[in-house]
């Protein structure tokens, strides 16, 4: 995994203005590192558009005219929409170069990332060598930091609000949509690597000795340091933490513990024993009723298991191996890819993602019996095998979901308590699922700087540090597919929610470096978030 060195794409020589980024910008959890300053051009400013009322968005479909996942392109009958449509970043400006489509590069197992040859990436238009520059930048340079520290919790409302725009500065065409990238200065040796899983050899930044030099933007990051023994005892800790003993725990109110888990950022609590029981339980419970659930555009089911606890069923829909060909976002959910991300989330210790499980079901004995009359009305028999085919923008009786024999695997994902209320909104960096038309970041370089960082809800509190935070997280379960995001409604210091990571693992052989795209524009990642990459990277966990 490159992805650290991916990350200092964003910073380059020549924006040495290493500014701390506003101070509007608070990271209540941790520090944040920040390479390139935000531009602010007065003259790209004004065309900001900052329309509340076009940018709220509530219903459970995309409303999105350009959005048209595949099932769509492959010839599909789009249902009409009659709800209020957004704008999703506007046509190709002519003569601009634009990101390539997301398409899967079916790169060869063991060819590594970020190979030169490759072709249609993120860094399509920079020079190769800079390319293979910047990716061996060693980890341990060091860079100014900013020092965005906690503060006290802003007092305005939460808003609803993205930016959609329509209006667009005029620009130089030939002025690149990528992030900056030294193409003069070749950066130092990398210094050798660290054995994976620690050791007693000299970790490279050991003893805080960086190597001299600066990082790509001209800044200092403090890298973590740990003596070997130290570092041992932390992977061991680490190992321990993300273990998880799943046993039964009799007597005990799972659904309660988890709903008392629930907080304004993060969904369960880090080094909890009762997230080995919970998730027993969930795999194990009786369930008393199922139902279709509209919400959302996938094939799922809703659960109710026994306790009163509701918890979303995605069925299994490839085999392990399967690979998924063509663009990234392609293919019906993965339930193994939904259940990866959770423990990803753990591994992360982001804590923002829903709690899942896999669980085999006999469709014929667990389910039927106790179906709603409209779930069991989508059940059909094929080639002996129990399918279900449900109720949603997607579904269709020719696309059924089939058990093996009678039993069908599945993830299931604990419906979370209505503490707090979902709100939807449109994600800045939404794709437009289209081939023949471009998402306006996909063209402009300064997208994150005019349209996002100036504007509600990403110019105060900890939402563009948390979206930087789901891009690392959808970079790595391969997520091309996050449309939209759910916060809690009203709640100023919302994380966002790690709902819905099942457009994830679909091709192992291919690295999709658009997804990091945020990151690279923004140029903007929490500390804490760097730390861990890092740690993990140095110890061979990630
Ligand atoms: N664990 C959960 N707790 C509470 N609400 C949930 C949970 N999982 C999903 N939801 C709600 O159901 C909606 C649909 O779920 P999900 O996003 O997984 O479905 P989807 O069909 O993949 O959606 P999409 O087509 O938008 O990608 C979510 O947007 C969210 O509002
Ligand atoms: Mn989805």
């Amino acid at each position: 995994m490159k992805l650290i060195k991916k990350l200092w794409v964003c910073g380059a020589p020549g924006n040495s203005d290493s500014a701390p980024i506003s101070p509007r910008i608070p990271d209540t959890s941790s520090k944040s590192v920040h390479v390139l300053p935000p531009q602010n051009r007065p003259e790209i400013l004004a065309h900001r558009r900052n329309d509340p009322s076009q940018s709220s968005y509530h219903g459970p479909f995309h409303p999105d005219p350009n959005y048209r996942p595949e099932r769509y392109r492959r010839g599909g009958n789009a249902p009409s929409r009659d709800y209020q449509l957004f704008n999703a970043g506007g046509g190709l400006p002519q003569g601009v170069n634009r990101y390539p489509p997301a398409v899967a590069y079916n790169r060869k197992p063991n060819e590594p990332p970020l190979a030169p040859e490759q072709p249609q990436k993120l860094l399509q238009n920079l020079p190769n060598s800079s390319i293979s520059q910047v990716a061996n930048f060693p980890i341990s340079q060091t860079t100014k930091s900013s020092s965005t520290s906690a503060s006290s919790a802003t007092s305005s409302s939460t808003t609803t609000s993205t930016t959609t725009t329509t209006a667009e500065p005029s620009k130089p065409s030939s002025k690149r949509a990528l992030p900056r990238v030294s193409t003069t200065k070749a950066p130092p040796e990398p210094p050798k690597k660290a054995p994976p899983g620690g050791g007693s050899k000299r970790d490279q930044s050991k003893g805080g000795k960086a190597l001299p030099g600066k990082l790509p933007g001209g800044g200092s990051l403090p890298l973590p340091t740990m003596k070997p023994s130290i570092r041992k005892k932390f992977i061991e800790d680490e190992i321990d933490r993300i273990g998880i003993k799943i046993e039964e725990k009799a007597n005990t109110n799972h659904w309660e513990i988890a709903r008392d888990w629930l907080r304004v950022r993060s969904v369960y609590p880090q080094n909890h024993q009762g997230l080995g029981s919970l998730m027993f339980a969930m795999t194990n419970t009786k369930i008393m009723k199922a139902d279709i659930l509209t919400k959302g555009t996938q094939l799922k089911m809703m659960f109710y298991l026994q306790g009163n606890q509701r918890a979303i069923f995605k069925p299994k829909r490839y085999e392990r191996e399967h690979v998924i060909k063509g663009n990234a976002y392609d293919g019906y959910d993965r339930h193994n890819g939904e259940i990866a991300s959770f423990h990803l989330d753990r591994i992360l210790n982001f804590r923002r993602a829903p709690i899942v499980v896999g669980r085999k079901i006999n469709l014929e004995t667990e389910i039927l019996p106790v179906a709603t009359q409209r779930l069991k009305d989508t059940f059909k028999k094929k080639n002996g095998n129990t399918c279900f085919y449900g109720q949603c923008y997607y579904c269709k009786e020719t696309e059924l979901a089939c058990g093996h024999g009678e039993i069908m695997e599945g993830s299931l994902t604990l419906w979370m308590a209505d503490t707090f209320t979902l709100e939807k909104v449109r994600h800045p960096y939404q794709r437009t699922y289209r081939d023949d038309k471009s998402a306006k970041w996909e063209t402009d370089p300064d997208y994150c700087s005019v349209y996002v960082k100036p504007n509600p809800p990403y110019d105060k509190g900890v939402r563009l540090l948390d979206m930087m935070d789901m891009a690392i997280f959808d970079f790595i379960i391969g997520n091309a597919d996050r449309h939209h995001y759910e916060v809690w409604a009203e709640q100023p210091e919302s994380m966002i929610i790690l709902l819905d990571n099942a457009k994830s693992f679909g091709n192992p052989h291919h690295d999709e470096l658009s997804i990091l795209a945020p990151v690279a524009q923004c140029c903007l990642l929490r500390k804490s978030t760097f730390d861990r990459l890092v740690e993990l990277k140095e110890r061979g966990l990630l």
